[in-house]
């Protein structure tokens, strides 16, 4: 079932063609207002677009002239909330679809029976939604709406609502009950993509900024959005020679080129991105002879504990870069809001590659 879509909305800046793969998986990624609500909107058909198509195996959605109603696409969306009819119990909430896709009373509540056992929600059969946690709510919400038969199933951040503690047996679930089928999910989380995608697409601003295979994007991101989801430090600039980077404010960054057989030409826009555990900090009178060649003038913003890390955010005239340390550094070093610092970035630890 693969799905393409290509649509405009002059209103919302949103002008962004889209597809998924037959059996494939794609995580949308963006910040607020990229676009992501509106690319499901238009997908279910909860919303016009100016111009544009969109084709499900081989069925037109809609284009200037067609337009298939929300319950005719074989679309499903599962939001963030689970929303069940709360006068109606489990079973029912999950017959809901098979009824009224023409389904006798006696079919639609077997197709219900076996997608709550799919998701491990069986013995909730009888229970008013009241009488569910979140987890469980979203479980029968992902039961109703595969009971639904969809050719298309859209999952808007299916985690947002529930406690850390449901998420993970959720994302299992979801990772069983996804493999092979035509799904789009969006997140804010690497993990999910990881778990979850097969491929991720970022949209900033209604457009595509980057696509790509989801373990090779999130390793090399080119956009500042999947840097960050990726927990990496990213700055763009020109290349000035292999493996060197010119960066507003920061001068020359020095890095490896990646791949090494794909060398970016000079003159060309290029990332240089480095994992925060390959950032030292000194104190500006103490920075190490025979001179590091990333070495940044930063004035320290914020530290914020992690684990057994201490993550220092610091500001440099180009970019916020993150550094992790042991809380044992950066108290021998006395940092807090407003020191001013050095941060060194080994060359060798630094990829470059043409954005
Ligand atoms: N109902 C609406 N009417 C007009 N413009 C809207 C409406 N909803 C969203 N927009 C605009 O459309 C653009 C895309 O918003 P959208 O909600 O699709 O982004 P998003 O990526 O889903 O964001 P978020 O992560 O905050 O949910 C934004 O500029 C937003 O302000």
């Amino acid at each position: 079932m693969s799905f393409r879509l290509e649509a405009a909305i002059g209103e919302r800046g949103f002008d962004t063609a889209f597809e998924v793969h037959d059996g494939e998986t794609v995580a949308v990624l963006g910040p607020n207002g990229a676009g992501k609500s509106t690319l499901f909107a238009l997908a279910a058909g909860l919303l016009r677009a100016d111009s544009g198509r969109a084709v499900l195996d081989g069925r037109i959605l809609f284009d200037d002239r067609a337009w298939v109603p929300p319950h005719a696409r074989g679309v499903a969306l599962l939001a963030q909330e689970p929303l069940l009819f709360p006068h109606l119990n489990v079973v029912e909430n999950v017959a809901f679809g098979p009824r009224a896709g023409g389904a006798s009373r006696h079919d639609a509540r077997g197709a219900a029976e076996r997608w709550l056992g799919e998701v491990d929600a069986l013995a909730l059969a009888d229970r008013r939604p009241a009488q569910l946690s979140g987890g469980q709510a979203q479980r029968v919400a992902i039961a109703r709406a595969l009971a639904a038969v969809p050719q298309l199933l859209l999952l808007d951040e299916p985690f947002a609502a529930l406690d850390v503690a449901a998420a993970p047996a959720l994302r299992r679930l979801l990772r069983r009950v996804l493999a092979k089928r035509t799904a789009v999910i969006i997140t804010h989380e690497a993990l999910d993509a990881h778990m979850l995608a097969d491929r991720v697409v970022v949209l900033e601003g209604g457009r595509v900024v980057e696509e790509g295979p989801t373990a090779e994007l999130l390793e090399r991101p080119r956009s500042r959005f999947a840097a960050g989801l990726a927990g990496l430090n990213f700055l763009q600039g020109r290349t000035t020679a292999p493996g060197r980077l010119r960066v507003e404010g920061l001068g020359d960054v020095f890095g490896v080129e990646r791949p090494e057989a794909d060398a970016a030409l000079a003159g060309e826009d290029a990332v240089a991105v480095f994992r925060p555990a390959d950032v030292s900090i000194y104190r500006p009178s103490e920075v190490p002879h025979g001179s590091p060649r990333n070495a940044w003038r930063a004035i320290v913003e914020e530290l914020e504990p992690r684990g057994p890390q201490v993550r220092v955010h610091a500001a440099t005239p180009r970019a916020t870069i993150v550094a992790d340390l042991t809380p044992a550094a950066a108290a021998e070093l006395d940092l807090g809001p407003g020191s001013a610092v050095v941060l060194v970035a080994k060359a060798a630890a630094v990829a470059v590659y043409s954005a």
